[in-house]
């Protein structure tokens, strides 16, 4: 599903005399369907950059990064941008710890969105959302409320709840359980369970030891060589 060839990315620092960090040199990377791959390494050894490249918001310098889209590989080194927002769309979800808050729209529509945006009529993507939000522990009363005052871990569990709501065929994680709780982690890492079942391939960082024994089919070292 992910096939990432020799990808290289210096930071520049403009700025700051125009020192520059190479932070990926020939990072290749393969994941299938129903695989978890999760990067390994020390802090600053890449692995944001790598999975922020992943969901093209990071343009390498070298390199390609195909993903499977529907019937066609796509590389998102090359993509226009128009084919990065429909990769987005239907083929890749990013779900990370912080929620994007929209003023005043209810959690339950937060939630909801990208399966409406598919077209999924409306009665579905609500049901679909409030089972999520009730896995997720998210409080009934909270639904209907706009997320801006939630608290931090409630917002968090929102924005998971959000990213899976689609079922996407490839999974980018970051951090999705950084500061839960032990119940909480654990849904998550049922979500993930599932959806590895129903043949996600997913790339993810995890730093906490006990979430990424249970969910990595694989490590992928991170260094200046990965
Ligand atoms: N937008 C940017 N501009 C300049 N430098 C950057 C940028 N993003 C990352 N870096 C640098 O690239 C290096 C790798 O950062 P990255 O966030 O990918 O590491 P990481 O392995 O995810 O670290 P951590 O585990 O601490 O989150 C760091 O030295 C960082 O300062």
């Amino acid at each position: 599903m992910i096939r990432v060839e020799n990808v290289s990315k210096t930071f520049v620092l403009y700025q700051q005399n125009g020192v520059r960090l190479p932070v990926l040199q020939n990072a290749s990377l393969e994941v299938n369907s129903g695989e978890c791959v999760v990067l390994h390494g020390h802090s600053g050894s890449g692995k944001s950059t790598l999975l922020r490249s992943l969901y093209a918001n990071y343009l390498p310098d070298e390199g390609h990064i195909h993903v499977r889209h529907g019937d066609e590989w796509v590389d998102l080194v090359q993509a226009p941008a128009r084919k990065v927002r429909d990769v987005r769309r239907t083929t890749i979800g990013w779900v990370s710890q912080f929620l994007r808050v929209i003023p005043r729209v209810p959690a339950l529509e937060v939630v909801m969105q990208p399966l409406l945006d598919l077209g999924v009529p409306r009665d579905i993507c609500a049901t679909k959302a409030a089972s999520l939000l009730t896995r997720l522990n998210v409080p009934e009363h909270l639904w209907h409320l706009a997320p801006s005052t939630f608290s931090g871990g409630e917002q968090q569990r929102v924005n998971i709840a959000r990213g899976f709501i689609v079922d996407y065929p490839i999974l980018l994680l970051d951090e999705p359980t950084a500061s839960l709780d032990a119940t909480n982690s654990a849904a998550v890492i049922d979500l993930i369970e599932e959806a590895k079942a129903r043949g996600a391939a997913i790339v993810g960082i995890f730093h906490d030891d006990a979430v990424r024994e249970r969910v990595a089919d694989r490590l992928h070292p991170m260094g200046i060589t990965a």
